[in-house]
């Protein structure tokens, strides 16, 4: 009885707790910040993630062991990056001899350029082109050939984690997947005008994608129908929707397999990678010096392939001495603490 006249207190609810991280990649203002929070970053690395705005570099202790840097030697960090291979090659040469680098994505490149100056890697030993590595005849003209040279293809993680690039289908951003935005078409624009024979043809050829056809069909029905598939989302739901005929069980997982490969096969095509790598093959013996070290990193099949053809069709023809029958392939204990580094395959020539 005593309960029933005590006054009824209304039930507050408990504020739900945010977390103390913050979540979105524009709040990461520590992870963001790399040189200023160190003690963050190397929490975030120790976790196994890879902290907002930087890159973990691969297999940078077989790479040095390939390529046998020495002071006064030239050489050519074909995909520049956030730096981190460029670094290491630069400490090998020990302050003599110089290195080029490219890369195609101005805002990114613009700020390696300055982290690498303010470690002290000027002018005087680093030269970074915002250039297609497609034109290392030019600089190699320019260097008078190389002695070592690291392509590491594909995309960063600076350039994946931020969703303005929509690289990612995990975050929402405009579908536009262009390695440098300044040029050419989004991903997004292409989407509106290709036919689905050919949007079916793509998916198949760059990522062979099993549901090639049934993906193709349901974009261009959709954009048919007066919509647009210009967000990361968009194409996302698109996917999942076409794929919820799949038994419960293995929807989630083939939908994001799915759409990793559906992302990577326009990717691909908007940057034009194949087409690029090939040429880059092609005028790769003649930018090498004799017995020049070449290290080319892959991330997926279609890549592999190409360099694997060149460097044995080179091999075969006596324009290298030497190449990588098998692919060399990061260590157990770097794909566990940089789970980006599971697909990696290596490959190297030596020009003859
Ligand atoms: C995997 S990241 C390189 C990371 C770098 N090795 C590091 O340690 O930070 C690949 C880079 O290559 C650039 N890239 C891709 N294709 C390119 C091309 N055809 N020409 C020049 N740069 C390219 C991308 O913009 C990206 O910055």
């Amino acid at each position: 009885m005593e309960n029933e006249n005590k006054q009824r207190t209304p039930h507050k609810r408990r504020v739900r707790y945010k977390g103390k991280y913050p979540k979105r990649f524009e709040e990461k203002y520590k992870e963001l910040n790399p040189e200023k929070y160190q003690d963050t970053i190397e929490h975030v690395i120790r976790k196994g993630n890879t902290p907002a705005g930087m890159h973990i570099s691969i297999m940078v202790p077989e790479i040095l062991d390939f390529l046998q840097i020495q002071p006064g030697q030239t050489g050519f960090d074909a995909t520049l990056g956030y730096g981190g291979h460029t670094r290491a090659m630069l400490t090998k040469l020990n302050g003599h001899g110089h290195i080029y680098a490219t890369d195609v994505d101005p805002e990114e490149s613009a700020k390696t350029r300055k982290r690498l100056a303010d470690l002290g890697f000027g002018d005087d030993i680093l030269t970074i082109r915002l250039q297609n590595f497609c034109t290392i005849d030019e600089i190699a003209r320019e260097a008078g050939g190389f002695d070592f040279l690291l392509a590491d293809l594909g995309v960063s993680s600076m350039q994946i984690d931020n969703p303005k690039r929509g690289f990612s289908f995990k975050m929402d951003g405009p579908l536009d997947l262009r390695l440098n935005q300044e040029k050419g078409i989004s991903a997004a624009q292409r989407l509106e005008t290709i036919s689905r024979d050919e949007l079916a043809g793509m998916f198949y050829e760059n990522s062979d994608e099993p549901y090639s056809d049934e993906i193709a069909r349901a974009i261009t029905d959709y954009i048919r129908r007066g919509n647009h598939v210009d967000t990361t989302t968009k194409l996302h739901r698109i996917i999942e929707e076409t794929l919820s005929f799949l038994p419960e069980k293995d929807r989630k997982d083939t939908v994001k397999k799915t759409c990793q490969r559906v992302f990577q096969a326009l990717r691909i095509d908007v940057n034009n990678e194949f087409e690029v790598l090939y040429e880059f093959m092609e005028k790769l013996p003649d930018a090498l010096k004799p017995g020049g070290r070449a290290a080319i990193l892959t991330f997926h099949s279609g890549e592999d392939k190409l360099v694997k053809k060149a460097l044995k069709t080179g091999y075969k023809a006596g324009i290298y001495s030497e190449y990588s029958k098998d692919v060399v392939r990061p260590s157990a204990q770097e794909c566990a603490q940089n789970p980006r580094a599971r697909s990696t395959k290596m490959r190297w020539a030596v020009k003859a």
